[in-house]
């Protein structure tokens, strides 16, 4: 429309004074006080609701431990004897007292302990493979550890352990394993997808206690081992590990670590039998850099492992060579700064691999040994490192790509995401 010099008028006039009049008809008709003062209340009202509305945008992006525990997630690094309850611990040790084993006074304080040194936590790894020895008890922790990893939401779990060999109790590495499995396969609390895939648990669940925020109980947990190697072990005993893993490929084995206190062994004592592993197809992943040895973190790069753990102590060009290389980094947070490798979250070398978007897995490493599980360990990143929702939601989903397990498994995770993706945006 075109204004006329009268309609121009009114058109300020209608601007200047709508605050004041209202129209109706074309008539002005002056706004009583009463009239004036609902006009103002409500705009404050709106800029109330506003304010409100802001606020719960805030809350909504606010990270919290109910929302990382929600969060469906991927464990890569977790040892089986690390992730045992407290409770469990002080039971076995109660008994053991009992039996006049141990006094169990001076190991009680020692269990509930929670800030270690390296050297402590290895100390602490003697006294529980002394409780936690025989077959039964192996496999009452494994059932565990599995319910405890679904009970954090955990879809997929990578679950290692050093195979122990004790002939007084006619103990050997496959019977080890054996008991593991049987822990595994005996857990009631939630369906557990193990292979080979004809046993899967598909009994039904006894008492799912796992409710995710969408108020729906968690389907189930793919578990699948890697067998570790004792850095105090000797070549052949190592070989035999590794020979171990490949024949039981079929019963949900999937790859080797190197593990065992760092200040400990050598190199080239492991390096025939990682070298096995490669010849039997078997991925590998080294614990590195955990102290600051540079020779052998310069051998364990060169030797180009599919992943490796903690990756603290790098010299500038170490680093390069792993941000080269690609190599995923497992993150184990709580349990470099327990242990004072790192000597603060806020110092921890996490946020230069991510800032370098290189490849990394949130990970507990010990959930028993350091009072954390991985649902905390989503938590202390956020809280750290200021991250948010969509930021933890993908580090995630990336894991799915570092997993040992084929693509079957890889495809059906990537379900699992999708379709908690599909629940969020429905919420
Ligand atoms: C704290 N950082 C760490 N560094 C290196 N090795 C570790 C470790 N945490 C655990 N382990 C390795 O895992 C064994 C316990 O589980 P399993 O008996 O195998 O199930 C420990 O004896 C040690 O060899
Ligand atoms: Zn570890």
């Amino acid at each position: 429309m075109k204004h006329s010099p009268n309609n121009l008028c009114m058109f300020f006039f209608n601007k200047k004074f709508s605050r004041h009049f209202s129209t109706f008809n074309d008539v002005y008709i002056k706004k009583s006080p009463s009239k004036k003062r609902n006009f103002w209340s409500r705009r404050r009202n709106r800029e109330n609701l506003r304010e409100r509305e802001r606020e719960r945008e805030r809350e909504r992006e606010m990270v919290d431990m109910e929302w990382c525990r929600s969060l469906p997630k991927i464990e890569l690094h977790a040892h089986l004897n690390g992730s045992i309850r407290d409770s469990t611990l002080l039971e076995l040790a109660k008994v053991l007292g009992e039996k006049n084993v141990i006094v169990f006074s001076d190991v009680e304080h020692i269990i509930l302990k929670d800030d270690r040194s390296l050297q402590e936590c290895f100390r602490m790894f003697d006294l529980i493979h002394v409780l936690a020895t025989d077959h039964t008890t192996i496999k009452r922790i494994a059932k565990e550890v599995v319910e405890d990893f679904a009970a954090e939401n955990v879809v997929y779990l990578e679950l290692r352990t050093t195979p122990k060999k004790n002939e007084a109790i006619g103990m050997s590495k496959q019977s080890y394993m054996k008991a593991v499995i049987a822990g595994i396969k005996s857990v009631e609390t939630v369906e557990v997808e193990f292979i080979p895939s004809d046993d899967i648990s598909k009994k039904p669940v006894k008492t799912p206690p796992i409710i995710d925020s969408f108020g729906t109980n968690t389907k189930k947990i793919y578990v699948r081992l890697l067998l570790s190697i004792d850095r105090r072990e000797t070549t052949a005993a190592a070989i035999e590990t590794v020979e171990l893993a490949s024949e039981m490929k079929d019963l949900g084995v999937v790859g080797i670590d190197l593990s065992g206190n760092p200040c400990i062994g050598e190199w080239l004592t492991v390096l025939p039998a990682l070298k096995r592993a490669r010849e039997l197809e078997l991925p590998i992943t080294l614990h590195c850099g955990e102290v600051p040895n540079h020779k052998e973190i310069q051998a364990m790069l060169e030797f180009c492992p599919q992943r490796i753990g903690h990756a603290i102590f790098l010299k500038e060009d170490q680093w390069k060579t792993l941000r080269s290389s690609n190599i995923p980094v497992e993150i184990c947070l709580s349990s470099n700064v327990k242990t004072q490798c790192v000597p603060s979250y806020d110092d921890h070398h996490f946020i230069d691999l991510y800032n370098a978007k290189h490849p990394l897995i949130l990970c507990t490493d010990d959930p028993g040994m350091f009072s954390t599980n991985l649902s905390r360990e989503y938590y202390i990143a956020a809280k750290t490192f200021g991250l948010s929702k969509s930021q933890l939601h993908e580090m995630a989903m990336n894991a799915i790509t570092y997993v040992f397990a084929d693509g079957k498994v890889k495809k059906a995770l990537e379900e699992i995401f999708e379709d908690y993706e599909r629940k969020l945006t429905q919420q």
